[in-house]
């Protein structure tokens, strides 16, 4: 049987749509537009690519973005003075620090820097603990995207086995964390882990979130399996080996046109909702 296809593009140009009304009655009520401030250190291309992405879509829903370009020599003092601005400035309303920055700067600092109230991003430990709690706080965005994503399609998570197969600050683990929340049974796989193969042929729910072009190989994984792609790499393709899953798997992201554009589209959804509380 062929798979549902989680088609993360349409589901987020829909959201967009629901924005642009939200955000023209904000404006119409308060005068005031969200705008969210993006920082990009260094010059790695895609990273440029992703930030540019933000802002536009931000244009697209009506809000505004502060785009900041730091060079790649940046300190880590220099970037948490300039972070400490954007959380002083009443205009800024949710701040992004694009990831990865360049390696003498203690990314971690950075991120804990931005205040929780403007953590649109969800990078924060306060946000992330706050998340874990079932406290009300904004998620990591690709992780977010994902739930999201589920629940559009009405994707039935409880009592599931869900094997996570990363463990990063602002995918993997949050990604388990939200997944937990939502009553599955978690599995967090590494590059540490032994017999991978035999824990994915468990899964329930497989999502790929450990940054390797396809290491997660298609014989792996069980029919009727959920099939989660966070994964992007040059040439279109994600961690998850996809193409023979789509008549196997129940439902399955696409790369691209999956996680991707859910990714910024939860980011632009939280920055919306913290100019909301800001504004009004
Ligand atoms: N501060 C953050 N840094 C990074 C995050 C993040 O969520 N917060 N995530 C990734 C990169 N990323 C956003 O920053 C991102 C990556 C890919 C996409 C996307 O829409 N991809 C498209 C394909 C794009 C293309 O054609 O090149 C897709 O999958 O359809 C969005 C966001 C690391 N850094």
């Amino acid at each position: 049987m062929a798979a549902l296809v989680l088609d993360g593009k349409q589901c987020a140009k829909e959201t967009e749509e629901r924005l642009a009304k939200q955000v023209a009655k904000l404006k119409e009520r308060t005068g005031g537009t969200p705008i969210l401030a993006t920082i990009l250190v260094g010059a790695d291309p895609s990273s440029a690519t992703y930030v540019k992405m933000k802002g536009n879509a931000c244009r697209r829903v009506g809000m505004d973005s502060l785009a900041i370009e730091l060079p790649e020599t940046t300190t880590t003092e220099e970037l948490l003075a300039k972070i400490e601005d954007l959380n002083a400035n009443p205009d800024v309303h949710g701040i992004l620090l694009q990831h990865p920055v360049p390696e003498q700067i203690n990314e971690r600092a950075c991120f804990d820097a931005i205040a929780a109230h403007k953590d649109v991003d969800g990078v924060t430990c306060l946000g992330f603990g706050r998340m874990a709690m079932k406290e009300p706080a904004f998620g990591a965005a690709t992780p977010a995207g994902v739930m999201r994503l589920l629940e559009a399609y009405d994707i039935d998570i409880e009592g599931k086995h869900a094997v996570v197969v990363g463990r990063s600050p602002i995918l993997g683990k949050p990604m388990a964390m939200m997944l937990l929340n939502a009553n599955a049974t978690v599995t967090i796989c590494h590059s540490r882990t032994q017999n991978l193969s035999d824990i994915v042929k468990q899964a329930d729910i497989i999502v790929g979130a450990v940054g390797k072009p396809e290491l997660i190989k298609a014989d792996w994984i069980k029919d009727g399996a959920i099939v989660i792609d966070a994964g992007y790499h040059q040439g279109g393709i994600g961690d998850i080996e996809l193409a023979p899953l789509y008549e196997r798997a129940s439902a399955i992201t696409p790369v691209p046109g999956g996680v991707g554009p859910m990714t910024i589209n939860t980011l632009i959804l939280q920055t919306l909702e913290s100019g909301l509380k800001q504004l009004s």
